[in-house]
Protein backbone atom coordinates (compact mmCIF):
# COMPACT_ATOMS: atom_id res chain seq x y z
CA UNK A 1 0.00 0.00 0.00
CA UNK A 2 1.07 3.57 -0.76
CA UNK A 3 0.79 5.36 2.24
CA UNK A 4 0.52 8.87 0.58
CA UNK A 5 -3.57 8.26 0.90
CA UNK A 6 -2.97 8.35 5.01
CA UNK A 7 -1.29 11.83 4.89
CA UNK A 8 -4.37 13.56 5.33
CA UNK A 9 -5.96 12.20 8.28
CA UNK A 10 -2.90 13.80 10.11
CA UNK A 11 -4.13 17.22 11.62
CA UNK A 12 -2.93 20.48 9.97
CA UNK A 13 -0.37 21.43 12.29
CA UNK A 14 -0.50 24.86 10.73
CA UNK A 15 -3.30 26.13 13.18
CA UNK A 16 -1.87 25.05 16.40
CA UNK A 17 0.26 27.17 18.40
CA UNK A 18 3.70 25.67 19.25
CA UNK A 19 5.18 24.47 22.47
CA UNK A 20 8.63 24.72 23.32
CA UNK A 21 9.72 23.63 26.41
CA UNK A 22 12.57 25.15 28.33
CA UNK A 23 14.61 23.13 31.22
CA UNK A 24 17.89 23.13 32.76
CA UNK A 25 19.25 23.54 36.47
CA UNK A 26 19.12 25.63 38.59
CA UNK A 27 21.26 29.23 37.92
CA UNK A 28 21.94 27.91 34.15
CA UNK A 29 20.66 30.54 32.67
CA UNK A 30 16.71 29.91 31.52
CA UNK A 31 15.81 33.65 32.96
CA UNK A 32 18.59 35.14 30.91
CA UNK A 33 17.43 33.36 28.16
CA UNK A 34 13.57 34.33 28.48
CA UNK A 35 14.08 37.65 28.60
CA UNK A 36 16.58 38.07 25.96
CA UNK A 37 14.07 36.07 23.78
CA UNK A 38 11.15 38.43 24.93
CA UNK A 39 13.52 41.46 24.20
CA UNK A 40 14.99 40.09 20.69
CA UNK A 41 11.73 38.75 19.62
CA UNK A 42 9.96 40.57 16.44
CA UNK A 43 8.49 36.96 14.72
CA UNK A 44 5.67 35.79 17.41
CA UNK A 45 3.79 36.80 20.01
CA UNK A 46 5.03 34.61 23.00
CA UNK A 47 3.55 33.77 25.99
CA UNK A 48 6.02 32.42 28.47
CA UNK A 49 4.75 29.62 31.42
CA UNK A 50 6.35 29.20 34.79
CA UNK A 51 5.29 25.64 35.64
CA UNK A 52 6.00 25.03 39.63
CA UNK A 53 5.38 21.94 41.50
CA UNK A 54 4.11 22.62 45.01
CA UNK A 55 5.62 19.88 46.51
CA UNK A 56 3.36 17.19 48.76
CA UNK A 57 0.09 19.56 47.95
CA UNK A 58 -0.66 17.51 44.37
CA UNK A 59 -1.33 21.19 42.88
CA UNK A 60 0.33 22.45 40.24
CA UNK A 61 0.84 26.33 39.43
CA UNK A 62 1.13 27.83 36.12
CA UNK A 63 1.81 30.81 35.60
CA UNK A 64 1.49 33.19 32.48
CA UNK A 65 3.86 35.67 31.74
CA UNK A 66 2.83 37.28 28.43
CA UNK A 67 4.39 39.99 26.12
CA UNK A 68 2.22 41.05 23.72
CA UNK A 69 2.13 43.74 20.98
CA UNK A 70 -1.56 44.44 21.82
CA UNK A 71 -1.44 48.02 19.38
CA UNK A 72 0.12 46.79 16.57
CA UNK A 73 2.69 49.35 17.47
CA UNK A 74 5.25 49.83 20.59
CA UNK A 75 2.29 49.24 23.38
CA UNK A 76 4.14 46.48 24.47
CA UNK A 77 2.00 45.09 27.23
CA UNK A 78 2.77 42.45 30.31
CA UNK A 79 0.11 41.06 32.42
CA UNK A 80 0.29 37.77 34.55
CA UNK A 81 -2.24 35.27 35.07
CA UNK A 82 -2.05 32.31 37.65
CA UNK A 83 -3.41 29.58 37.20
CA UNK A 84 -4.36 26.21 39.67
CA UNK A 85 -4.62 23.01 38.58
CA UNK A 86 -5.01 19.74 40.05
CA UNK A 87 -2.13 17.14 38.39
CA UNK A 88 -3.37 15.24 35.47
CA UNK A 89 -3.42 11.80 33.77
CA UNK A 90 -0.09 11.45 31.78
CA UNK A 91 -1.57 9.84 29.12
CA UNK A 92 -1.98 10.37 25.53
CA UNK A 93 -5.40 9.85 24.86
CA UNK A 94 -6.53 12.17 27.71
CA UNK A 95 -5.98 15.39 27.53
CA UNK A 96 -4.06 16.79 30.72
CA UNK A 97 -5.20 19.40 32.60
CA UNK A 98 -2.35 21.35 32.44
CA UNK A 99 -3.04 21.35 28.62
CA UNK A 100 -6.22 21.84 29.22
CA UNK A 101 -5.80 25.17 31.33
CA UNK A 102 -3.29 26.40 28.65
CA UNK A 103 -6.11 26.04 25.82
CA UNK A 104 -8.37 27.91 27.90
CA UNK A 105 -5.90 30.89 28.64
CA UNK A 106 -5.31 30.71 24.75
CA UNK A 107 -9.04 30.68 24.09
CA UNK A 108 -9.28 33.55 26.57
CA UNK A 109 -6.14 35.81 25.34
CA UNK A 110 -6.81 34.76 21.78
CA UNK A 111 -4.97 37.32 19.38
CA UNK A 112 -2.80 37.96 21.89
CA UNK A 113 0.17 35.23 21.60
CA UNK A 114 1.14 32.64 18.94
CA UNK A 115 3.92 31.22 20.66
CA UNK A 116 4.45 29.34 23.96
CA UNK A 117 7.32 29.01 26.24
CA UNK A 118 7.28 26.26 28.92
CA UNK A 119 9.89 26.89 31.48
CA UNK A 120 10.23 24.01 33.98
CA UNK A 121 11.64 24.35 37.34
CA UNK A 122 15.49 23.68 37.56
CA UNK A 123 14.85 20.41 39.85
CA UNK A 124 12.24 18.90 37.39
CA UNK A 125 12.19 15.95 35.56
CA UNK A 126 11.25 16.98 32.28
CA UNK A 127 10.10 13.84 31.01
CA UNK A 128 6.22 14.25 32.53
CA UNK A 129 6.22 17.25 31.17
CA UNK A 130 6.92 16.96 27.57
CA UNK A 131 4.20 13.88 27.85
CA UNK A 132 1.60 16.08 28.61
CA UNK A 133 1.74 17.83 25.22
CA UNK A 134 2.07 14.59 23.14
CA UNK A 135 -1.21 14.75 22.08
CA UNK A 136 -3.36 12.37 19.80
CA UNK A 137 -4.35 13.77 16.88
CA UNK A 138 -7.80 12.69 17.93
CA UNK A 139 -8.13 15.00 20.77
CA UNK A 140 -7.66 17.90 18.37
CA UNK A 141 -5.76 20.18 20.67
CA UNK A 142 -4.70 23.64 19.66
CA UNK A 143 -1.20 22.85 21.21
CA UNK A 144 1.99 21.56 19.45
CA UNK A 145 5.29 20.30 20.99
CA UNK A 146 7.65 22.24 18.81
CA UNK A 147 11.02 21.47 20.78
CA UNK A 148 12.89 20.89 23.89
CA UNK A 149 15.41 23.23 25.03
CA UNK A 150 17.66 22.59 28.15
CA UNK A 151 20.28 25.21 28.93
CA UNK A 152 23.36 23.60 30.56
CA UNK A 153 25.31 26.15 33.11
CA UNK A 154 29.04 25.20 31.66
CA UNK A 155 31.10 26.43 34.70
CA UNK A 156 29.18 23.83 37.16
CA UNK A 157 28.23 21.08 34.65
CA UNK A 158 30.91 18.41 35.67
CA UNK A 159 29.41 19.04 39.21
CA UNK A 160 26.23 19.29 38.58
CA UNK A 161 26.53 15.63 36.42
CA UNK A 162 28.83 14.35 39.48
CA UNK A 163 26.01 15.55 41.86
CA UNK A 164 23.69 13.23 39.51
CA UNK A 165 24.86 10.14 41.57
CA UNK A 166 23.19 11.38 44.75
CA UNK A 167 19.89 11.79 42.86
CA UNK A 168 17.45 9.04 42.27
CA UNK A 169 16.80 9.82 38.64
CA UNK A 170 20.01 11.84 37.49
CA UNK A 171 17.96 14.86 36.49
CA UNK A 172 20.95 17.00 35.17
CA UNK A 173 21.86 13.95 32.67
CA UNK A 174 18.07 13.21 31.76
CA UNK A 175 17.37 17.19 30.99
CA UNK A 176 20.48 16.78 28.24
CA UNK A 177 19.21 13.34 27.21
CA UNK A 178 16.01 14.12 25.83
CA UNK A 179 16.72 17.68 24.23
CA UNK A 180 16.45 18.76 20.80
CA UNK A 181 18.62 21.70 21.57
CA UNK A 182 21.31 22.36 24.37
CA UNK A 183 22.91 25.64 25.11
CA UNK A 184 26.51 25.44 26.87
CA UNK A 185 25.61 28.68 28.72
CA UNK A 186 28.30 30.56 30.53
CA UNK A 187 30.82 30.33 28.48
CA UNK A 188 32.84 32.77 29.66
CA UNK A 189 33.66 31.58 32.74
CA UNK A 190 35.26 28.73 31.68
CA UNK A 191 38.57 27.82 29.66
CA UNK A 192 38.94 26.24 26.37
CA UNK A 193 39.95 22.95 28.10
CA UNK A 194 37.47 22.68 30.39
CA UNK A 195 34.42 23.61 27.36
CA UNK A 196 36.09 20.66 25.15
CA UNK A 197 35.60 18.57 28.67
CA UNK A 198 31.70 19.49 28.98
CA UNK A 199 30.84 19.57 25.18
CA UNK A 200 32.45 15.88 24.75
CA UNK A 201 30.03 15.00 28.26
CA UNK A 202 27.11 16.58 26.55
CA UNK A 203 27.13 15.10 23.39
CA UNK A 204 28.48 11.79 25.05
CA UNK A 205 25.02 11.57 26.74
CA UNK A 206 22.98 13.22 23.67
CA UNK A 207 24.37 12.75 20.54
CA UNK A 208 22.02 14.13 17.88
CA UNK A 209 20.80 17.30 19.84
CA UNK A 210 21.85 20.59 17.70
CA UNK A 211 24.56 22.10 21.38
CA UNK A 212 25.34 25.95 21.12
CA UNK A 213 27.73 27.58 23.05
CA UNK A 214 26.78 30.89 24.74
CA UNK A 215 27.51 33.69 26.75
CA UNK A 216 23.97 35.15 28.88
CA UNK A 217 22.11 33.09 26.18
CA UNK A 218 22.51 34.65 23.81
CA UNK A 219 21.89 33.08 20.76
CA UNK A 220 20.04 32.94 17.10
CA UNK A 221 16.10 32.78 18.01
CA UNK A 222 15.74 31.00 14.52
CA UNK A 223 17.69 28.42 16.02
CA UNK A 224 15.97 27.63 19.09
CA UNK A 225 12.26 28.91 18.06
CA UNK A 226 10.32 27.19 15.26
CA UNK A 227 12.14 23.95 15.02
CA UNK A 228 9.40 21.68 14.22
CA UNK A 229 10.66 19.17 15.91
CA UNK A 230 8.12 16.40 16.44
CA UNK A 231 6.40 17.52 13.25
CA UNK A 232 5.27 15.53 10.08
CA UNK A 233 7.38 18.50 8.38
CA UNK A 234 10.61 17.57 10.07
CA UNK A 235 13.31 16.72 7.12
CA UNK A 236 13.59 12.62 7.02
CA UNK A 237 17.35 13.59 5.80
CA UNK A 238 18.41 14.96 8.81
CA UNK A 239 19.34 11.54 10.77
CA UNK A 240 20.16 9.95 7.40
CA UNK A 241 23.12 12.44 7.56
CA UNK A 242 26.22 12.08 9.73
CA UNK A 243 24.84 9.65 12.08
CA UNK A 244 27.11 6.85 12.79
CA UNK A 245 26.73 3.69 14.03
CA UNK A 246 28.01 3.34 17.11
CA UNK A 247 27.24 3.13 21.17
CA UNK A 248 28.47 6.13 23.15
CA UNK A 249 31.22 5.14 25.82
CA UNK A 250 29.38 4.19 28.81
CA UNK A 251 29.53 6.38 31.47
CA UNK A 252 29.93 5.83 35.51
CA UNK A 253 27.06 7.55 36.91
CA UNK A 254 26.69 5.77 40.20
CA UNK A 255 23.46 4.39 39.71
CA UNK A 256 23.28 5.30 36.53
CA UNK A 257 25.19 5.34 33.32
CA UNK A 258 23.64 7.20 30.12
CA UNK A 259 24.45 6.48 26.60
CA UNK A 260 23.49 6.81 23.11
CA UNK A 261 23.34 4.16 20.44
CA UNK A 262 22.98 4.56 16.94
CA UNK A 263 22.35 1.91 14.76
CA UNK A 264 21.85 1.84 10.78
CA UNK A 265 20.17 -1.10 9.04
CA UNK A 266 19.73 -1.35 5.34
CA UNK A 267 16.30 -3.13 4.17
CA UNK A 268 12.80 -2.63 4.83
CA UNK A 269 10.74 -3.10 8.20
CA UNK A 270 7.77 -5.05 8.92
CA UNK A 271 5.48 -2.50 10.39
CA UNK A 272 4.08 -4.51 12.93
CA UNK A 273 7.70 -6.41 14.25
CA UNK A 274 8.50 -2.83 14.96
CA UNK A 275 5.57 -1.64 15.96
CA UNK A 276 5.63 -4.51 18.78
CA UNK A 277 9.49 -4.13 19.39
CA UNK A 278 9.12 -0.84 20.18
CA UNK A 279 5.74 -1.24 22.53
CA UNK A 280 7.81 -4.11 24.46
CA UNK A 281 11.28 -1.95 24.91
CA UNK A 282 9.26 1.10 26.20
CA UNK A 283 6.48 -0.42 27.97
CA UNK A 284 7.85 -4.09 29.05
CA UNK A 285 11.44 -3.75 29.25
CA UNK A 286 11.88 -0.45 31.26
CA UNK A 287 13.78 -1.29 34.29
CA UNK A 288 15.81 0.94 36.56
CA UNK A 289 19.22 -0.44 35.08
CA UNK A 290 17.92 -0.16 30.96
CA UNK A 291 15.48 2.78 30.67
CA UNK A 292 15.20 4.30 26.84
CA UNK A 293 14.49 8.24 27.50
CA UNK A 294 14.46 9.49 24.16
CA UNK A 295 14.13 7.57 20.88
CA UNK A 296 14.09 8.93 17.11
CA UNK A 297 14.86 6.80 13.88
CA UNK A 298 14.08 6.99 9.78
CA UNK A 299 12.96 3.93 8.75
CA UNK A 300 11.81 2.43 5.22
CA UNK A 301 9.08 -0.26 6.07
CA UNK A 302 8.02 -2.84 3.59
CA UNK A 303 4.03 -1.50 2.86
CA UNK A 304 5.06 2.10 2.26
CA UNK A 305 7.01 3.73 -0.40
CA UNK A 306 7.84 6.87 1.73
CA UNK A 307 10.12 7.25 4.91
CA UNK A 308 8.54 7.33 8.48
CA UNK A 309 9.76 8.69 10.97
CA UNK A 310 10.07 7.15 14.88
CA UNK A 311 9.78 9.72 17.92
CA UNK A 312 9.59 8.78 21.58
CA UNK A 313 10.07 10.80 24.64
CA UNK A 314 9.69 8.47 27.65
CA UNK A 315 6.84 5.94 27.17
CA UNK A 316 5.06 8.14 24.43
CA UNK A 317 5.87 7.28 20.79
CA UNK A 318 4.73 8.44 17.59
CA UNK A 319 5.39 6.92 14.09
CA UNK A 320 4.62 9.78 11.55
CA UNK A 321 4.40 8.94 7.25
CA UNK A 322 6.15 11.90 5.93
CA UNK A 323 6.00 12.67 1.91
CA UNK A 324 9.72 11.59 1.09
CA UNK A 325 10.23 8.63 -1.06
CA UNK A 326 12.90 6.32 -0.15
CA UNK A 327 13.33 5.20 -3.93
CA UNK A 328 15.89 2.34 -3.23
CA UNK A 329 17.81 3.94 -0.64
CA UNK A 330 16.58 1.99 2.29
CA UNK A 331 18.62 3.39 4.88
CA UNK A 332 17.02 3.16 8.12
CA UNK A 333 18.74 5.11 11.29
CA UNK A 334 18.11 4.70 14.68
CA UNK A 335 19.44 6.78 17.77
CA UNK A 336 18.25 5.68 21.20
CA UNK A 337 19.51 7.43 24.73
CA UNK A 338 18.94 6.24 27.98
CA UNK A 339 20.87 4.36 30.33
CA UNK A 340 22.49 1.50 30.44
CA UNK A 341 21.63 0.41 26.73
CA UNK A 342 23.24 -2.53 25.38
CA UNK A 343 23.77 -2.15 21.77
CA UNK A 344 24.32 -5.74 21.00
CA UNK A 345 21.24 -6.92 21.64
CA UNK A 346 19.36 -3.96 20.71
CA UNK A 347 20.45 -4.25 17.06
CA UNK A 348 19.75 -8.07 17.57
CA UNK A 349 16.10 -7.24 18.38
CA UNK A 350 15.73 -4.64 15.64
CA UNK A 351 17.85 -6.97 12.65
CA UNK A 352 14.65 -9.49 13.54
CA UNK A 353 12.24 -6.82 12.55
CA UNK A 354 13.26 -6.72 8.76
CA UNK A 355 11.19 -8.15 6.10
N1 LIG B 1 28.95 35.05 33.75
C1 LIG B 1 27.75 34.67 33.28
N2 LIG B 1 26.68 34.76 34.06
C2 LIG B 1 25.48 34.39 33.56
C3 LIG B 1 25.35 33.90 32.25
N3 LIG B 1 24.06 33.59 32.03
C4 LIG B 1 23.40 33.88 33.17
N4 LIG B 1 24.25 34.36 34.10
C5 LIG B 1 23.93 34.75 35.47
O1 LIG B 1 23.65 33.56 36.20
C6 LIG B 1 22.64 33.82 37.18
C7 LIG B 1 21.50 32.80 37.01
O2 LIG B 1 20.87 33.03 35.77
P1 LIG B 1 19.31 32.77 35.56
O3 LIG B 1 18.97 33.14 34.16
O4 LIG B 1 18.52 33.41 36.64
O5 LIG B 1 19.26 31.21 35.75
P2 LIG B 1 17.99 30.24 35.83
O6 LIG B 1 18.31 29.04 35.05
O7 LIG B 1 16.74 30.97 35.45
O8 LIG B 1 17.95 29.91 37.36
P3 LIG B 1 16.74 29.38 38.31
O9 LIG B 1 15.63 30.37 38.17
O10 LIG B 1 17.36 29.34 39.66
O11 LIG B 1 16.38 28.02 37.82
C8 LIG B 1 22.21 35.25 36.98
O12 LIG B 1 22.89 36.05 37.92
C9 LIG B 1 22.66 35.59 35.57
O13 LIG B 1 22.96 36.96 35.39
C10 LIG B 1 26.55 33.81 31.43
O14 LIG B 1 26.56 33.35 30.29
N5 LIG B 1 27.70 34.19 32.01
Amino acid sequence: MDNDDSIPTLVDETTKVPVTILTGYLGAGKTTLLNYILTENHQRRIAVILNEFAQGSAMEHLLLTATTDEKGGDGRQRYEDWLELRNGCLCCSVKDVGVQAIEQLLEKRRNHFDYILLETTGVADPLPIVNMFWLDDELHSDLILDGLITVIDAYNGLKNYADDRHQEKALWSRQVAIADVILVNKIDLISQEEKSKIIELVRSINVTAQIYETTRSHIDLSLILDRNAYSKNSPPDYLLKNIPDQATTLIPHGNQTLNSVTMEFNGQFDFDKLDHLIIELLWNEQTSEQEIVRMKAVLCCSDESTYKLLQAVGQMYEFISTNEKHCDNLRNCFVLIGSNLNQERLREQFQKCLK
